[in-house]
């Protein structure tokens, strides 16, 4: 997929490679890179809160580089005639590089400057200078990695005790904030505003950091296009650009072009899940949809909608090995196959599903109780040789790889990552901030967070939609980017009209035609 339906979403290394390379190989010096991201800081914050001239300023400036943009944005902040004090945790000796050039201009400049040391609290500070306008956060940037030192943390929970009274600014990325995992370490700065610098951290886009970022802005400092480019960051955030890949409807199509999908699910109490998953295929264009299920369920299935098919398979209301050869003379008709939804874990399944691993199939999106029996039985996976997409929840994911569930929402990224390394196949790990991993480590981010698709269903929903693009052509990885986006952008128009959730999943697949309204060109 092109990178512009992505915008980049670096790893805190790759950021340093980036840094590293505009400095060390380019030749544009760090100084400029700071000025830079200062000056642009400067911008945010007065977009942010009017004209600083003559407001308390408090600046924490940390010993490493966010440090040293803390100095920078001091300097504006008082050519724009704010009260500063800048509190730095370094000594002033220690500090390197351009963070050290710019104390010093801070200092020429006659700022005030104060050490907070370690044992001194910033309370004693903000006695003597009075209650901040305004806090400027440069203690910790991307490079700080583990757990906060102690003296760290309490400074942290210092600057928090402003978040009412003051606006906060956290330079590249609220102070505490992982810019891995998203996660806080084990406290973070609460920001109102993050200012973060060329491009958003990959942990600035996990849902965890949202408590603690506010607004997000993205300030360039400079480094050249053909540096990210050479050098991509293995994550990014999915845009709206993701939606040109819909191939466009033809006045003169047949129904035949838009794909036939079969949906292999269903079991006795769980005949709702494929069903929404037709729901799913259907509104998102699908030209026809079945279902196969086991004979006495088809009715059930069906739910009445004359607008799904069902292709009843063996004679009972279980699966079994026999129901894989009743498959075998429709398969031809088939462009792509949901496999999973509500199938159920009776024993007898796994047969069907050994089964049909033989079998020569269309392009396959596995869900739900196809994934449970992948992780009983992982041979099942390398059986399977079709292109296939995989959509694990947390829980899902966790079986197959071995680990719980809170593992897995401790770093998604990771483990995303780590279960399409395993399985070999373009995997969606479902869930607020869905993560779509391919095999070769790269990942989108979705960028929705939306409580309107926490209901049982939605997923089935997403399958279903998920495998009416593969149907219609998609690649696997265009098709499992695209089904994300649009069922997040159903959400956001969900949450208009239910604001305080209540509606269902089949209120998702009818969503999804009209979610891009606005979006997609006539
Ligand atoms: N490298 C560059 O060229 C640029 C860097 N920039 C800024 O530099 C930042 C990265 O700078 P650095 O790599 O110097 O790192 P940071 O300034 O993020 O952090 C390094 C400092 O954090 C402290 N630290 C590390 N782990 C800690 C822990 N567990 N508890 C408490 N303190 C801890 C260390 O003592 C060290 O002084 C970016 O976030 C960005 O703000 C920008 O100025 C743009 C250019
Ligand atoms: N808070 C949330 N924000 C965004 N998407 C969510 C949220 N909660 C759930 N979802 C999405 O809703 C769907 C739920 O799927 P799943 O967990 O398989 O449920 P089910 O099996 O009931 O359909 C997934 O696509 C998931 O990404
Ligand atoms: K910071």
């Amino acid at each position: 997929m092109e990178m512009y339906h992505a915008v980049p979403l670096p790893t805190p290394e790759e950021m340093t490679a980036w840094d590293q390379a505009t400095i060390e190989d380019f030749g544009l010096r760090q100084e400029v890179l700071m000025e830079n991201a200062g000056l642009g800081a400067h911008g945010v914050l007065e977009d942010s809160v009017g004209s600083v001239e003559g407001l308390s300023i408090l600046v924490i400036a940390g010993s490493g580089n966010n440090g040293g943009d803390a100095f920078c944005v001091a300097r504006h902040l008082a050519n724009s005639g704010a009260q500063v004090l800048v509190l730095h945790t370094g000594k002033k000796k220690d500090y390197r590089g351009a963070a050290a050039a710019n104390m010093r201009l801070a200092q020429k400049m006659g700022i005030q400057l104060g050490h907070l040391a370690k044992g001194r609290s910033l309370l004693e500070f903000v006695h003597d200078f009075g209650e901040p306008d305004v806090i400027v956060d440069g203690l910790l940037g991307t490079g700080f990695k583990g757990e906060l030192r102690e003296e760290t943390q309490e400074w942290i929970e210092d600057i928090n005790i402003f978040k009412s009274s003051a606006f906060i600014l956290s330079l590249d990325i609220p102070s505490g904030l992982s810019g891995l995992t998203g996660e806080p370490a084990p406290v973070a700065v609460m920001a109102d505003t993050t200012v973060t610098f060329e491009a958003a951290k990959i942990g600035l886009a996990m849902p965890s950091s949202a408590e603690f970022t506010g607004d997000i802005h993205v300030c360039g400092i400079g480094i050249p296009e053909f540096i990210k480019h050479s050098t991509p960051a293995t994550c990014s955030m999915l845009t709206d650009g993701v939606l040109d890949l819909l191939p466009a409807p033809h006045p003169e199509m047949h129904k035949g072009d838009a794909g036939h999908v079969l949906i292999l699910g269903g079991s006795i109490g769980l005949t709702g899940a494929p069903h929404l998953a037709a729901l799913g295929a259907i509104r998102s264009g699908a030209g026809l949809v079945t279902i196969g299920c086991p004979a006495g369920l088809a009715q059930e299935v069906k739910g009445g909608n004359p607008d799904i098919m069902t292709l009843p398979l063996g004679k009972g209301t279980y699966w079994n090995e026999g129901m894989a050869q009743d498959l075998i003379p429709h398969l031809s008709r088939f462009s792509a196959i949901l496999l999973g939804p509500g199938m159920g874990r009776d024993e007898r399944t796994l047969g069907f599903l050994r089964a049909l691993a033989e079998l020569d199939l269309p392009k396959l999106v596995v869900d739900a109780d196809a994934l449970y029996w992948i992780a009983q039985a992982p041979e099942l996976l390398e059986h399977l040789s079709t292109p296939m997409v995989l959509t694990p929840h947390p829980g899902e994911a966790a079986r197959i790889l071995g680990i719980s569930a809170e593992d897995v929402q401790a770093d998604r990224l990771h483990a995303a990552q780590d279960f399409a390394a395993q399985t070999g196949a373009v995997s969606i790990l479902k869930g607020a901030g869905t993560i779509i991993a391919l095999p070769d480590g790269r990942a989108y981010v979705s960028p929705f967070a939306i409580s309107n698709l926490a209901v049982a269903g939605s997923g089935d929903v997403l399958g279903g939609l998920s495998t009416s693009l593969l149907a219609r052509d998609m690649e696997l990885e265009d098709a499992a980017c695209l089904a994300v986006y649009w069922h997040g952008l159903a959400g956001g128009q969900l949450s208009e009209d239910f604001p305080v959730r209540g509606n269902t999943a089949s209120d998702i697949a009818n969503a999804l035609p009209k979610a891009l309204k606005e979006t997609v060109d006539a």
